[in-house]
């Protein structure tokens, strides 16, 4: 973008100070999948959706000062769903409201959204009312929706009860986790899920089984004997 000042590159090569991101966005051009979706990082700035994205793609956290993203950027990450390759092409919005204008022209291509608030920041969490207005406003009728709560990794800064949001979650009907880019705990999983659902939904076949999103994130936490997450 024209306007950009700093994006998800620029916090990369702020970390590495490398070119690395360019190489690799080059590079996935011809990386072989079946099927690609688009996913959307949504919610306030500063909540961890750059550091979110990075942590699924690298396996990284991005400490340090944080750089508010400009606008939009994205990055593609392949997973293997029941051996066939889903390529998730994941956009990383600004939070801040001044970009709102920018990020809304992308979301009627999105099939599945990510939307994010801050265990430590009340205000991010009662923003996700406002969020989930402009989904509605914005994106496709059946988007997939899945709500994060983030920085779960500082439990003695917590403001909002892992119950608040859980209890949202079920108001709004859609599937919630807490995350921790620092930790990695969750966000592979949440990537994961939403990477399924997107298959299941494109390729069902009148006799296959149901996919429920619930009971594979339920599967899938007893198997690593993690932390809680709620589906409804
Ligand atoms: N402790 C902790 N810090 C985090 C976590 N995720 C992000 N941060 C920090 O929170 C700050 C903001 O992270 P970003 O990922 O840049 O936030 P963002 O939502 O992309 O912000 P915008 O680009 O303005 O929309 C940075 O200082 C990160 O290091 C986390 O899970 N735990």
């Amino acid at each position: 973008m024209s306007t950009r000042k700093a994006s998800l590159t620029d916090k990369q090569q702020t970390k590495n100070g490398t070119s690395k991101y360019v190489l690799e966005r080059c590079a996935s051009i011809n990386e072989y999948y079946d099927i690609a979706f688009k996913v959307m990082l949504l919610g306030d700035s500063a909540v961890g959706k750059t550091c979110v994205l990075v942590r699924f793609k690298d396996g990284a956290f991005l400490g340090g000062n944080f750089i508010a993203t400009v606008g939009i950027d994205f990055r593609n990450k392949v997973v293997d769903v029941d051996n066939l390759k889903v390529k998730l092409q994941i956009w990383d919005t600004a939070g801040q409201e001044r970009f709102r204008s920018v990020t809304h022209a992308y979301y009627r291509d999105a099939q599945a959204l990510l939307l994010l608030y801050d265990i430590t920041n009340k205000p991010s969490f009662d923003n996700i009312r406002a969020w989930l207005t402009e989904i509605h406003d914005y994106a496709q009728k059946d988007v997939v929706i899945m709500l994060l709560g983030n920085k779960s990794d500082l439990a003695a800064e917590r403001v909002v009860k892992t119950e608040e949001g859980e209890k949202l979650a079920k108001e709004y009907g859609v599937p919630f986790m807490e995350t921790s880019a620092k930790t990695g705990v969750n966000v592979e999983l949440a990537f994961h899920a939403i990477a399924r659902e997107l298959k299941h939904r494109a390729m069902q076949q009148p006799n296959d089984p149901k996919f429920h999103i619930h009971d594979y994130i339920e599967s899938q936490k007893q198997k690593s004997g993690c932390c809680r997450s709620s589906v409804w």
